[in-house]
């Protein structure tokens, strides 16, 4: 039984039985009729998936993961915050009048810094250093920039990935600062899973834990009823992930070297609105 699921069910049922409302306070988000979004949440959430066990997919609904990983791809690879480069159309609502969404994500990956060796982007110092120098406790990335924030469409959510070797084996945390539980948490859960999967086949590790410290994990008002008839449902065996193992450059991945086996879902059929 796919154990992201079981942790999905686990989350949502602590945020609905013991969170707390946001409905007496001004927020920002809106749904699309133009009513305040508020949300019930629960602060400080951590979630491990070991990738070596199996890949930590909901079967609850289906998760979008190729759309998923192509946004990955779009910020970690191409770098990117133009939406005319995605195939989805997951950030239309969050973009300028030129179909970007300002300083966010991709762009801040692709923002190069000085090292001692030159100069290197956040995405080409994580590569250079699990390969140059795989002890340091320093591999990470942060695109929580500050002096940038009023030129992003969004600030970022998932804004920090810390990598780290033991042995053989590469480990991750990602840190989000708030996560749409009924949107979007299988949908970072898997993008941030095959990120720790490509990077560690790109620099000869094993992809082992990955660790989910989420602030603020909350539900929608309007999900509430759809989380409750997700959660009622019996998870099904998580699919096998099968990657092509003649990649080795990050840069040379892409969505078909990804195949699914056996991802067997539940039909859900009602639309979750996304609030904006
Ligand atoms: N309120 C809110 N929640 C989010 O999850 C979110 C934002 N805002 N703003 C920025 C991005 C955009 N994200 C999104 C937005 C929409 C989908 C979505 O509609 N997913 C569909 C499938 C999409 C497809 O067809 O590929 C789904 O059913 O999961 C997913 C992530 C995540 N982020
Ligand atoms: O990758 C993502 C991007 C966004 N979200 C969600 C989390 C929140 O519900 C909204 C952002 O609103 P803020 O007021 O800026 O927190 O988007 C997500 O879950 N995952």
């Amino acid at each position: 039984m796919s154990k992201a699921d079981y942790i999905f069910i686990q989350n949502c049922k602590d945020i609905m039985e013991n969170g707390v409302w946001d409905t007496d306070l001004a927020v920002r988000p809106r749904w699309e009729d133009g009513t305040p979004a508020h949300t019930v949440k629960k602060f400080g959430i951590i979630n491990r998936y070991d990738l070596k066990e199996e890949f930590p997919i909901m079967t609850l609904r289906r998760t979008y993961w190729k759309s998923a990983l192509d946004e990955l791809l779009w910020i970690w690879q191409k770098k990117s915050n133009d939406i005319h480069e995605l195939s989805s159309s997951i950030w239309d609502s969050w973009a300028d009048e030129h179909g970007t969404i300002g300083k966010a994500y991709g762009y801040q990956l692709g923002v190069k810094h000085k090292y001692p060796e030159g100069e290197f982007d956040q995405v080409d110092r994580v590569l250079f250093d699990l390969k140059n120098n795989p002890a340091s406790r320093r591999i990470m990335t942060n695109i929580y920039t500050f002096q940038d924030l009023h030129e992003m469409g969004l600030y970022p959510c998932a804004y920090s990935m810390t990598f780290n070797v033991s042995g053989n084996v590469l480990n991750a945390i990602l840190n989000q600062r708030s996560q749409d539980m009924a949107t979007a948490s299988n949908w970072n859960v898997t993008q941030y899973s095959l990120l720790l999967i490509m990077m560690a086949q790109a620099t000869g590790f094993e992809a082992g834990e990955l660790i989910h410290v989420i602030a603020d994990a909350h539900i929608y008002d309007r999900h509430v009823p759809l989380v409750e008839e997700m959660i009622k449902r019996a998870p099904k065996p998580a699919p096998k992930l099968i990657v092509d193992q003649s990649i080795d450059d990050f840069y040379q991945f892409t969505k078909e070297h990804f195949k699914l086996e056996d991802y067997d879902y539940h039909d859900f059929n009602e639309k979750i609105p996304v609030a904006i």
